[in-house]
């Protein structure tokens, strides 16, 4: 069984990446989209009615999701929005029925589905769950130096202490350490945990969330054998002995996690999610569209997403 990588938005650098990631040997996978976009980006195809690792390397498998119009590289279409969200679906459902080994999905620029296809989640996370029905997808990042999970994901900065219940903390701590266990070869993980607020709260007089809201439920979680932290000022727990003392870093909100990941790691940098009925992984990055077509995208952080989802297969065969 073969992996497949949903192309992403045509306009930005997830097509060409693929055909990158093709000619540097990184597979085999099966691409889900434009078979003639592919082909003009330079890729020998090989159009396919299933996930299929036969033509790999001489040729790309490709399931054709054929655009509604031609690509002009940096500028999405609205019309080919419902391409671009079909990839998905198509991945999803290949996984879910067994003839795919995981999904991997190029980036998507969430404002474009939303306006050409009414595409109503802020991102694949959500997207992914919503078609699987995964109660509690769970974000995460993982770079060769640091592994990042943000509890709150897509959400405006405002709303995030509303939106950090002490459920959605317990679920999220669960799910990445039963995560760490069956994908990463963690045995026994070791989480720390960051503050909301500035130097942790300073005992109540920078913010009470980590008394009111964290503190119950790590004090809960610890007497049942989980090896967690008290909350952390989140400016120290980032430079290089801090990492060294945890498998993963658990994180309020988007910019708390991803800032010190992408800052360490923007070139290798994976993102994960756990929670799901199956393996999904995908580069760090977004569309670069101020890049598309120029050549100057690398693809090193594909390339870590299919090498990372053939090593999470490989252990969950
Ligand atoms: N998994 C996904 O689908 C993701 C999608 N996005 C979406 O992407 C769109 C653009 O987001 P931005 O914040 O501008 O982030 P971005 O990652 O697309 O670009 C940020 C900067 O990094 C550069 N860059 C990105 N990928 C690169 C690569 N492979 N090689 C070299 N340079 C690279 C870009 O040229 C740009 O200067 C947004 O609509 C966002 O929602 C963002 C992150 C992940
Ligand atoms: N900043 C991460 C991001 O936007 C990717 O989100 P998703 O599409 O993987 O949910």
């Amino acid at each position: 069984m073969t992996l497949v990588l949903s192309l992403g938005d045509p306009a930005g650098v997830g097509p060409e990446l693929a055909v990158r990631a093709w000619a540097e040997g990184a597979g085999p996978f099966t691409a889900l989209g434009s078979a003639d976009h592919l082909e003009k980006l330079g890729a020998t195809v090989a159009r396919v009615d299933a996930p299929d690792a036969t033509p790999w390397p001489e040729a790309l498998p490709v399931i054709d999701i054929p655009l509604a119009e031609d690509v002009t590289p940096g500028t999405p279409s609205l019309a080919n929005a419902p391409a671009v969200v079909e990839a998905i679906n198509r991945g999803v459902q290949l996984c879910l029925d067994g003839h795919a080994s995981a999904l991997v999905t190029a980036p998507i620029a969430k404002w474009v589905l939303k306006e050409g296809a009414g595409f109503a989640h802020p991102g694949h996370t959500e997207f992914l769950a919503h078609l699987s029905g995964a109660p509690r997808p769970v974000m995460m990042l993982a770079g060769p130096e640091l592994r990042v999970v943000p509890v709150t994901i897509h959400i405006p900065i405002a709303d995030v202490p509303a939106a950090l219940t002490p459920e959605l903390l317990e679920e999220t701590i669960r799910v990445t350490h039963a995560g760490l266990i069956r994908d990463f070869g963690v045995p026994t993980p070791r989480l720390a945990i960051a503050g909301l607020n500035p130097h942790a709260g300073e005992g109540g007089v920078m913010g009470r969330e980590e008394i009111e809201t964290l503190t119950p439920v790590l004090d809960r979680l610890q007497a049942e054998g989980f090896d967690l932290t008290a909350p952390l000022p989140a400016d120290t727990m980032f430079h290089p002995a801090a990492r060294a003392r945890y498998d993963a870093a658990i994180c309020m909100y988007h910019d708390q996690a991803l800032v010190p990941l992408k800052t360490l790691s923007f070139d290798d940098g994976v993102n994960v999610t756990l929670g799901l009925p199956f393996i999904r992984t995908s580069p760090d990055h977004g569309t670069a569209f101020d890049i598309a077509g120029t050549g100057r995208a690398r693809p090193d952080s594909l390339i870590a997403a299919i090498r990372l989802a053939q090593e999470m297969a490989a252990r969950r065969a």
